[in-house]
């Protein structure tokens, strides 16, 4: 497995990685199976324990070991003349999950935040650590609302980065890491396609936030007056890009879309109830149309070209299988 290319990435195979599984105590009891099944996508149990598990246990090492960094931080911000001055709280440990539409980012998000918050093995001569609190948002929430998005003639550019509110999703990222202790964010429902008025979700100074979506390791936009500007990937601790070939996207997004259809569509309050009412050829051609002239032009343009900034790249294969894994050297 040595690596002694000068790329900034190391290149792990499926059996690479799932061989460190070996060393990731705490296998799945069966009522851990049983929840993780109940989190309502088709997850395969042997992905989960070569793929998912090692990646949990890699994140707490970065987490541990940014623990770390914050006492030899609070050690160098010791004034000596006033030994009591106060040491810095831990702030949340941040994951940025990006990748395509329809790639998979809420099931590894949801997996994560699962396998995150188990209770974590006792280290010698420390106490049980307590186990973490995960909460999860996705960028949705940050979707300018459907009036604003039809006020400026975006309605067929949902998703791509002009059609959220950047600086409000950055400010909320920036304000959960810097610890405020409730921190609020708009809510997006798929339901009606449209930000969901006076509704909101609070965030209150967990130990680990998963940020999932699309754009979310966008470089900053230079800003008017040419100073540099933050954005949200700038406050990541760690960030995953699930990557898949385009062909296999767009198979999932059609999957998805005729599952859908037969649930969540069927409801009269969905924004797409019209696609129940049609043969299943025709609400496919919308899908279709969709992904040709929104989500793959996104794709290609906007969220493949941030895949070098993640920290760990996930490569799957057409069934979802994680085939080969891509994580940046320190
Ligand atoms: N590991 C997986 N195994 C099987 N199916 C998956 C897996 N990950 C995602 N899927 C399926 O692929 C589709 C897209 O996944 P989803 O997590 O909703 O994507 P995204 O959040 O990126 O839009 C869904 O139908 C989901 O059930
Ligand atoms: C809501 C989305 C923009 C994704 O949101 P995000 O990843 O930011 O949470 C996307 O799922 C979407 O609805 N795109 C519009 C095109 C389509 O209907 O597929």
């Amino acid at each position: 497995m040595a690596d002694v290319s000068t790329k900034p990435y190391v290149d792990l195979s499926r059996a690479d990685w799932s061989a460190l599984r070996e060393r990731t105590p705490l296998p799945l009891t069966a009522a851990e199976v049983e929840a993780l099944r109940g989190l309502g996508d088709v997850i395969d149990l042997d992905e989960v324990r070569d793929i998912y598990l090692p990646l949990a246990r890699l994140l707490h090492l970065y987490v541990e070991a940014t623990h770390g960094l914050r006492e030899a931080l609070n050690t160098f911000l010791t004034d000596p003349r006033s030994p009591g001055s106060p040491p810095q709280r831990g702030t949340p440990f941040v994951i940025g999950v990006a990748g395509s539409v329809a790639v998979g980012k809420s099931t590894v998000s949801r997996l994560l935040q699962a396998l995150l918050a188990r209770p974590q093995p006792e280290a010698e001569g420390h106490p049980r650590p307590e186990a973490p609190r995960v909460e999860r948002v996705t960028t949705d929430g940050f979707l300018l609302p459907k009036a604003e998005l039809e006020r400026r003639g975006l309605m067929s550019r949902k998703g791509f980065p002009e059609s959220y509110d950047r600086r409000a999703l950055t400010r909320f990222v920036a304000d959960v890491k810097a610890g405020k202790p409730e921190v609020t964010a708009p809510v997006y429902s798929h339901l009606v396609y449209d930000i969901v008025p006076g509704e909101h979700l609070t965030v209150r100074r967990p130990d680990i936030l998963i940020v999932e979506g699309l754009n979310v390791l966008q470089p900053a936009l230079p800003g008017k007056d040419h100073r540099t500007r933050v954005a949200v990937a700038d406050y990541f601790d760690f960030s995953v890009y699930v990557d898949a070939r385009t062909a296999d996207i767009e198979r999932w997004y059609l999957h998805r879309f005729r599952e859908l259809r037969q649930t969540a569509f069927q409801n009269p309050r969905s924004y797409f109830h019209t696609y129940t009412g049609v043969s299943e050829e025709e609400a496919l051609d919308y899908a279709r149309t969709t992904w040709r002239t929104v989500n793959e032009p996104n794709l290609r343009e906007n969220i493949a070209p941030t895949r070098g900034r993640a920290t760990l790249q996930l490569h799957k294969g057409p069934d979802h299988t994680v085939e080969r894994l891509s994580l940046r050297k320190l």
